[in-house]
């Protein structure tokens, strides 16, 4: 197996942060060619926004967006509870979702931090709100260009299909149309792993991804029995996480 070492950049800071209680990557990027350092920061978890606020502040960076790939269900997002010791962080999540934020985001629509963007592509499947944040084309953007997939694409895997929304067939238009399109060599670095892989890339799983190679009423069986116990906290991180997580601490904690 190939080691990736990731050199998008050296105007790019990039941090891959792993919660192990959920198996949640959290990413951190940020443009360290400006005297402010404009950060994001993608996928965070309630847990662990402690270990990310002193990252963020013994990096110097400024975050900019706490943003989310979809409503999570095993995790409560950190971006409420980021926003309480970061002031100015603004939440964002797809419109899609449906869920409370600072800023909604739609297909198509670019996320500026200093001289980088991501950009939104749809993929939908695992949730109806489930976007991808690509890394720009250009001179001086990363090259490989760089995928943050949620759980729509997982090393060697992809999200579940189950619940919020999910269908099988979508999730496999949306991974072979809006990811599978990408070039070969784009680094794809998803939400989640269970298995200690931490990246991969397109031309990787259109090789050996077990599930996405199959034609698509071949993906939909393999779907279809999974038999996946549905995750721990569902309960709660389903209706936190529509919005954007914990919004007052205090009043949280009193609870
Ligand atoms: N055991 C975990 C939940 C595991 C799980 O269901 N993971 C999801 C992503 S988080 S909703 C998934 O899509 N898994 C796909 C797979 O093939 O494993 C818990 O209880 O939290």
């Amino acid at each position: 197996m190939a080691a990736y070492q990731v050199q998008p950049s050296s105007n790019l800071l990039f941090r891959q942060l792993f919660e192990k209680d959920s198996s949640t990557y959290t990413y951190l990027l940020a443009d360290l060619s400006l005297p402010e350092k404009p950060a994001v920061l993608i996928d965070p978890v309630q847990t662990t926004v402690d270990r990310d606020v002193s990252i963020i502040n013994d990096l110097g960076v400024k975050l900019l967006y706490a943003m989310n790939t979809h409503v999570h269900a095993d995790h409560v997002t950190g971006t409420g509870l980021l926003k309480t010791k970061l002031p100015g962080v603004k939440s964002l999540i797809s419109k899609a979702s449906g869920a409370k934020a600072d800023v909604f985001v739609n297909p198509g629509d670019t996320i500026q931090f200093g001289t980088f963007s991501l950009e939104v592509r749809a993929t939908p499947g695992h949730t109806k709100g489930c976007v991808t944040y690509v890394t720009a084309e250009g001179l001086n953007q990363p090259h490989p260009r760089m995928a943050f997939t949620g759980d729509a694409l997982l090393v060697r895997g992809c999200g579940r299909t189950d619940f919020q929304g999910g269908d099988a067939l979508e999730l496999y238009r949306s991974v072979h149309s809006q990811i599978f399109s990408l070039p070969k060599d784009t680094l794809l670095y998803p939400a989640h792993d269970y298995k200690g892989h931490t990246v991969t890339t397109v031309g990787e799983e259109l090789l050996y991804n077990p599930r996405l190679t199959k034609d698509q009423d071949g993906f939909k069986k393999i779907m279809d029995n999974l038999n996946l116990a549905y995750p721990k906290m569902i309960d709660i991180a389903v209706p936190a996480n529509m919005v954007c997580g914990i919004q007052d601490p205090v009043a949280a904690s009193a609870v």
